[in-house]
């Protein structure tokens, strides 16, 4: 049986606007494996981002679990969550977030510099398939390759997982495609796993397990027995 990497159990999360309660996360249940691709998928407002938020350290909840390979996330002090988000986990955006000022190699380093374990920068920069680029800055290239340069920033951290907010959103199709395939790619080189958020369902199918939500809650978590290759994706 595969190991448990992340256990999130009985999630909630309520905002209180005046006299109404927005139950942004709603007794949401379910365990991530070691190395597994996985797709949240949902409209907006379902909760997603508040979902990965709270997985990746940056948001707590109004009650519920997370265990980070059996530690417990939800009652970890902020020293406790720095380390986390710093060495465990990598961060992609949907609008890539990348110092203007700095290189692709050198917006690489930056996030390695505060971490314990780094990979070799121009491997990674290199697995991402952007070694001719890698002393270019961000507004010499493509939407693509920015998100290519923030897909090895985060992976040169090497964090066991990487949590991917809407990684597509802001690209055309083909190049939403290359995208996926990057981070399936990283997924099988550097055996990290992988949470995609979405609210584009045809990108749920090259997942291994989709975890469906809608007003706060998961409706459906699907075990893909055949994920399909990123290139065969069509939406
Ligand atoms: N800080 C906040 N204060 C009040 N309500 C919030 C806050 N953050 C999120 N919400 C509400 O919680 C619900 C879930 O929001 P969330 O951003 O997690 O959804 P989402 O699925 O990621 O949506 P999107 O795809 O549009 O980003 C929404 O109704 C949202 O308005």
């Amino acid at each position: 049986m595969s190991e448990t990497i992340l256990k999130v159990e009985n999630l909630s999360k309520n905002y209180k606007m005046g006299e109404v309660t927005v139950k942004a996360l709603d007794n949401a249940s379910f365990e991530v494996s070691k190395g597994e691709f996985i797709v949240i998928l949902g409209p907006s407002g379902s909760g997603k981002s508040t979902l990965l938020n709270i997985m990746g350290g940056m948001d707590t909840p109004s009650s519920g679990n997370v265990y980070f390979n059996n530690e417990l996330l939800t009652t970890m002090n902020d020293k406790g969550l720095t380390q986390y988000r710093r060495n465990k986990i990598g961060f992609v955006f949907q609008f890539y977030n990348l110092m203007a000022s700095l290189t692709a190699r050198e917006n690489v380093e930056l996030a390695t510099e505060i971490c314990e374990e780094s990979i070799d920068i121009e491997d990674v920069i290199e697995s991402v398939g952007l070694k001719d680029r890698i002393d270019h800055f961000p507004s010499q290239m493509s939407g693509g390759e920015q998100q290519r340069v923030a897909i090895a920033r985060a992976v040169a951290k090497n964090p066991q997982i990487l949590l991917c907010d809407e990684p597509t959103g802001a690209l055309d199709f083909e190049t939403g495609i290359s995208i996926l395939k990057v981070l399936k790619d990283v997924n099988i080189k550097y055996k990290n796993t992988i949470v995609v958020i979405t609210h584009n369902s045809p990108i749920a199918q090259m997942a291994d397990k989709v975890i469906k939500m809608r007003s706060g809650k998961i409706i459906e978590i699907i075990e893909n027995k055949n994920p399909i290759e990123p290139e065969r994706i069509e939406w």
